[in-house]
């Protein structure tokens, strides 16, 4: 028997999943009515505003994602501009597919960048090894702790909310960085920056959230940034 309480949580649950499937439907949708000429016009200016952010520029340790062929802000110029000012540049690459599980690996610089296998979805991810080292990454300690991660996702709305591909790969990840972190009496969390294309920023409360949602600090888009 579940008692009423039981029946509420689960119900809200179920809610929340349904609402959070049907939104990324939409936008999917949406996302893949945009010509490459449109997305290309957005990310340049995305590129722009995200390197000129203050909190980007005195960054030493980053994490940005590399974007699918499609429907994607591309951070082509981004991961550039990481490696060339001189910055240490970390990728995600998904790690265990079953348990939704990623870590952020380092790149050693834009040959290492452009040699990358293309995976799963189109998106190109580092061997655990570089050059015959293990590459340092952000969760087994073996790097610097990372200042600044440029998030990916599906649609995000005003009050900063974030929606994924539904894996939860990213909430996952943040939830056991930032665990770490307190386990060595870091107070620094990393600033956490979404990058978004105009039509992936929704009004405040329109994208749904449950409790391993995590907000971010900035949304970048073509038009200026969102923050609180
Ligand atoms: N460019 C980029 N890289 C990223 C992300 C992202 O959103 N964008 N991620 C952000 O999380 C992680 C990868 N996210 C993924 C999410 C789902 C599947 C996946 O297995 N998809 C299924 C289909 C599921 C469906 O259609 O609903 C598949 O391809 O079989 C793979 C990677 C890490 N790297
Ligand atoms: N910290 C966590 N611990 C355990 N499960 C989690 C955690 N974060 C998310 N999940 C689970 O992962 C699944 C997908 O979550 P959600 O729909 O929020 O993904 P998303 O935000 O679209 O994905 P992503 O974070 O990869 O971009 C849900 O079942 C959720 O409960």
């Amino acid at each position: 028997m579940l008692c009423r309480f039981e029946i509420h949580t689960r119900t809200m649950a179920s809610t929340l999943r349904t609402q959070k499937v049907a939104l990324r439907k939409a936008m999917r949708s949406l996302l893949a009515n945009l010509s490459t000429d449109e997305i290309q016009a957005q990310s340049h200016q995305i590129a722009r505003t995200l390197l000129a952010l203050p909190e980007f520029q005195q960054s030493k340790n980053i994490s940005c994602f590399l974007s699918m062929p499609a429907g994607e802000v591309d951070t082509s110029a981004v991961v550039s501009a990481i490696i060339a000012s001189g910055k240490n540049l970390y990728v995600p690459k998904t790690t265990d597919k079953e348990q939704g599980i990623m870590d952020f690996f380092r790149i050693f610089g834009e040959e290492d960048l452009r040699a990358l296998p293309r995976g799963l979805w189109g998106i190109r991810e580092p061997d655990p090894e570089y050059m015959g080292q293990q590459r340092p990454t952000a969760l087994s300690g073996s790097s610097e702790p990372l200042d600044l991660i440029v998030m990916p996702g599906v649609a995000f709305d005003r009050s900063l909310s974030r929606l994924g591909y539904g894996k939860g790969y990213y909430d996952r990840f943040l939830a056991s960085y930032s665990a770490m972190l307190q386990g060595r009496q870091q107070q620094l969390h990393p600033r956490l920056v979404a990058v978004a294309l105009r039509e992936q920023i929704l009004e405040a409360g329109q994208v749904p959230v449950g409790e391993t949602d995590w907000r971010v600090d900035v949304i970048v888009g073509p038009d200026g940034i969102v923050e609180s």
